[in-house]
């Protein structure tokens, strides 16, 4: 087990990171908690401080959300703070610590597998005080890795982490275990987004678009503007969702086995079939004199580059064509739009130089063409970074425009953190569980 270093370098492990977000946050507890507690706990040396700055009137909340993504296992302990009763709570921080591989590589193991989750646990024991433990919900959300796996197998994985959640001192809530639905893990990172940017507090509301782009499955959510995207919509594509007093109707897809890492194996042709002993796989995506074995999902793929034939970004365009083309719902209302990117758009971005890798940054949709071109046309020169580095750059570029049908032009703006919280859907997921719990002091 090892940490993501490109998840952990800017996220300064077990420090909290501050984010104050107080006039949103205001908004937003306000409606989540409508039931608003006026505590009157007075205490003796209340006097001595000006109102409001009273330490003892402080209340820290916390809630811990467990993403187990198809290529890592991550922690999020969110810290909400209440200064007084008269104020309404802040969000205050965020711990955040990854490890790789994802549940779904043990899934022979599944002891294994949530010893991992413990190990992550142990550091909300350490964030959290000793006093707020039992009232500190514990959830973990599973996406695409565990979709992926037999029914069977993926609910090992889940028991043997429920039992982690049960022996742990925390606030354990009826279905704290669990795979996620598609729908929700687009439309709760659309509201992490949209809260964090602000967009989500007052009426005058411009919400914007979340790409995510996992190992195994990708995302692709926003706010329908046009009567004509509701009506020339598939039916299961809208889904209203209620959130800090306010509904929203969302379009929202989440494509499985359109994930970076699972388009890779359907571009080798190796995805959903049946690997012969030592089959080789082959790609014009690839440094032609490569080969190598790559595991994913707890198989192994023996796979290389066309030693004869062509390489380069025009047949490897080709050949990623095949996996996207047709396969997706092309809203038109998309296309002049622009949208937010993280995940594997953001880690490709600044692997390449396209973005800075702390900042993030503005691209068009054809700088992943351009850039894609640059690599392909020139394997060796960057295949020493990863051997795939070409397929997924072309299969990015390919997903955006044939897959979704985005323009040229179309801004993405590429962002891991806003005020030092991580664009997850994790934070989405914590709003949610805290309303459905009623936690308030
Ligand atoms: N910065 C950041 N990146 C994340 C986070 N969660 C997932 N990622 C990125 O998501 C990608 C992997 O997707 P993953 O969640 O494992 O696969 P999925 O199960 O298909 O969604 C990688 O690019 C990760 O860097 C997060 O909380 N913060
Ligand atoms: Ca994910």
């Amino acid at each position: 087990m090892t940490v993501d270093p490109r998840l952990t370098a800017s996220s300064d492990p077990g420090r909290m990171t501050s984010s104050r977000l107080p006039i949103l946050l205001a908004l937003v507890f306000s409606s989540l908690f409508p039931v608003f507690s006026h505590s009157n706990r007075e205490m003796w040396f209340q006097d001595l401080f000006p109102p409001n700055t009273c330490p003892i009137n402080a209340k820290t909340f916390y809630g811990i959300m467990f993403d187990a993504g198809s290529t890592g296992t991550r922690i999020h302990i969110y810290t909400f703070v209440q200064k007084s009763p008269e104020i309404l709570p802040e969000l205050e921080g965020e711990i955040f610590e990854s490890v790789k591989p994802g549940l779904s590589a043990y899934a022979d193991q599944p002891e294994k597998g949530a010893e991992s989750v413990k190990r992550l646990l142990d550091m909300a024991i350490d964030a959290v005080p000793p006093h707020l433990w039992k009232k500190t919900p514990v959830v973990l959300k599973a996406t695409a890795g565990l979709r992926l796996l037999s029914e069977e197998k993926a609910q090992a994985l889940l028991s043997e982490v429920k039992e982690v959640f049960e022996e742990s001192p925390f606030l354990v809530p009826e279905d704290s275990v669990s795979i996620m639905d598609g729908s929700y893990e687009g439309i709760l990172a659309w509201i992490t987004v949209n809260f964090l940017t602000g967009q989500l507090a007052g009426h005058n509301q411009h919400t914007t678009g979340t790409l995510d782009l996992g190992g195994a499955s990708t995302q692709i959510t926003f706010l329908p503007r046009f009567e004509e995207t509701l009506k020339e919509s598939p039916r299961d594509f809208l889904t209203s969702f209620e959130m800090f007093n306010s509904t929203y109707k969302l379009y929202t897809h989440s494509y499985l086995g359109f994930g970076l890492k699972a388009a890779r194996l359907a571009t080798l042709g190796a995805l959903n079939t049946e690997v012969a002993d030592g089959q080789m796989f082959r790609s014009s995506c690839l440094p032609k004199q490569l080969e190598a074995e790559w595991h994913f999902g707890g198989v192994k793929y023996r796979y290389g580059g066309n030693k004869e034939g062509e390489t380069g970004f025009k047949p490897c365009y080709l050949e990623v064509l095949k996996v996207v083309k047709g396969k997706l719902h092309q809203p038109d209302e998309i296309r002049g739009s622009s949208f937010y990117a993280f995940s594997y758009y953001y880690d490709r971005a600044a692997d390449t130089n396209l973005i800075d890798y702390e900042q993030g940054g503005v691209l068009e949709v054809r700088d992943f063409e351009r850039k894609a071109k640059e690599v392909c046309d020139n394997m060796e020169r960057f295949s020493s970074a990863s051997p795939f580095l070409c397929m997924d750059l072309t299969y990015i570029t390919a997903l955006l425009k044939e897959g979704f049908g985005f323009r040229d032009n179309t801004l993405l703006q590429l962002t891991k953190k806003v005020n030092n919280i991580e664009t997850s859907w994790t934070l989405g997921a914590t709003f949610h569980l805290l309303q459905s719990l009623g936690i308030t002091y």
